[in-house]
């Protein structure tokens, strides 16, 4: 379970002011009477879940780590971060595991795409293409290529190593893998891209890396107990959630997610599309940013301790490392560094992150909150998602605004498709 510890956020309001607001909300999301309420699978998805197509996603990552060296998947937004910020956290950032997984689809860089080309070329390999609505013109460029490619490699039987995952009825993807009898997965219509990592979308390259999915579900699964209180005094979620509305009314328009370890900078990523695609609309909101430390501390820690006051942290601990490390002892110790001897790196690690804690609260007067997880498991990751989706709900709808859509995105696309020439 995730802890939360608000006693750096220094809130000049009480969390517990607003239990009666958090009580509305979290009825109108259980009877589904909020704003966006066609959207909210998700929060019993642990349990309604497909177990028939679940196990095919097994028995399909199986045949896939068998005959393929490249995993190439495809897909953008909600329909890409999530598995890749799953698989970087909990297998590491260089697991020497088979297939090797390669994303694409997520780009119109030429030069990216080109360049994926020219790597996989000789080797064995799979796709699958995701996309919920079917249409998206990144995914599509990619995956046009990817299909003439597998096609010219593999011919006929290059249908047996393409897996389409999007709506089970819509969209141009749907009609296209019918007719070219690809093997499909289903995105449910009321779970939305960027809370469907506890879906197909997730799950089958989180599979083929090698990772054990009910891990993730029965985290997930024991997140709806554990966030699922109304009560702020028991739910870690909506007290976060809660923390973020009373520093924004404080005058703080940043948060800034803060890691130590290097495998979780791509969840920061999806926690950015999560959080920035729920809140930021009608006006309002607070900007998702986020840091890697200690790397970062030697680039926008200058700002974080010094600069204008528009920013609260909010730190994601792990308190156990997928791998630690005791530093060595060195007989002439012209580094000067034989006071760590025999010291734990991870301890090291921990060190610095409380002496940057306390450097920009107490010294730089910035926020932080604190939110810790045990380890980077899939249990925990499956865990976590439930953590982060309860508090986005909450902390969007305390704004009144929808949670569960992204109007704003569809503006640089009519002007994208205008000068594309799009009929
Ligand atoms: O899964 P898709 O329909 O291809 O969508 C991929 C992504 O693109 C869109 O523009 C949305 O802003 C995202 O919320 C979505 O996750």
């Amino acid at each position: 379970m995730i802890q939360l510890d608000l006693q750096h956020a220094h809130l000049k309001e009480d969390v517990k002011a607003y239990q009666e607001q958090v009580n509305q909300i979290d009825e109108s999301l259980r009877m589904k009477t909020c704003k966006g309420n066609d959207f909210i699978g998700w929060m019993t998805w642990a349990n309604d879940y497909d177990k028939e197509e679940f196990a095919r996603i097994k028995t399909c990552a199986q045949k896939i780590q068998n005959d393929s060296d490249v995993f190439v998947v495809c897909g953008i937004g909600g329909s890409y971060l999530g598995a890749r910020a799953a698989i970087e956290m909990i297998n590491g950032l260089y697991a020497q595991k088979k297939p090797e997984i390669i994303f694409m689809g997520n780009t119109f860089s030429s030069s990216y795409i080109a360049q994926v080309m020219d790597y996989i070329k000789d080797k064995e390999v799979s796709v699958n293409v995701i996309s919920k609505s079917g249409t998206t013109t990144e995914t599509s460029i990619a995956f046009r290529i990817l299909k003439q490619f597998m096609e010219g490699k593999y011919g006929e039987d290059a249908k047996h190593r393409i897996y389409a995952t999007t709506d089970k009825a819509r969209g141009t993807l749907k009609a296209l893998a019918d007719k070219e009898g690809y093997e499909t997965f289903v995105i449910p219509d009321d779970i939305g891209g960027r809370f469907s990592v506890i879906t197909p979308v997730g799950l089958l390259p989180i599979a083929v890396a090698g990772i054990n999915i009910d891990d993730i579900m029965k985290g997930l699964h024991d997140g709806m107990g554990e966030y699922g209180d109304a009560d702020l005094d028991k739910n870690p979620a909506y007290r976060y959630a809660v923390a973020r509305r009373i520093l924004q009314n404080e005058g703080y328009d940043v948060e800034l997610f803060v890691n130590y370890e290097m495998q979780m900078q791509m969840i920061a990523e999806w926690w950015k599309q999560l959080f920035g695609e729920s809140e930021g609309k009608d006006g309002k909101g607070i900007l998702p940013d986020s840091v890697c430390n200690s790397t970062d501390l030697h680039s926008l820690g200058q700002f974080v301790q010094d600069g204008k006051k528009i920013l609260f942290e909010t730190n994601l601990y792990v308190e156990k490392p997928m791998i630690d490390l005791t530093f060595p002892s060195d007989d002439e110790n012209l580094d000067n560094m034989n006071y760590l001897a025999g010291k734990s790196i991870d301890w090291v690690n921990k060190m610095a992150a409380k002496g940057t804690l306390q450097a920009h609260e107490e010294t730089g007067g910035v926020p932080n909150i604190i939110i810790t997880m045990p380890d980077m498991s899939a249990y925990s990751f499956g865990n976590m998602c439930m953590f982060y989706f309860k508090a986005i709900a909450m902390t969007t709808l305390m704004n009144d605004s929808n949670p569960f859509n992204q109007p704003g995105v569809e503006v640089y696309k009519k002007n994208m498709f205008k000068l594309l020439g799009k009929e």
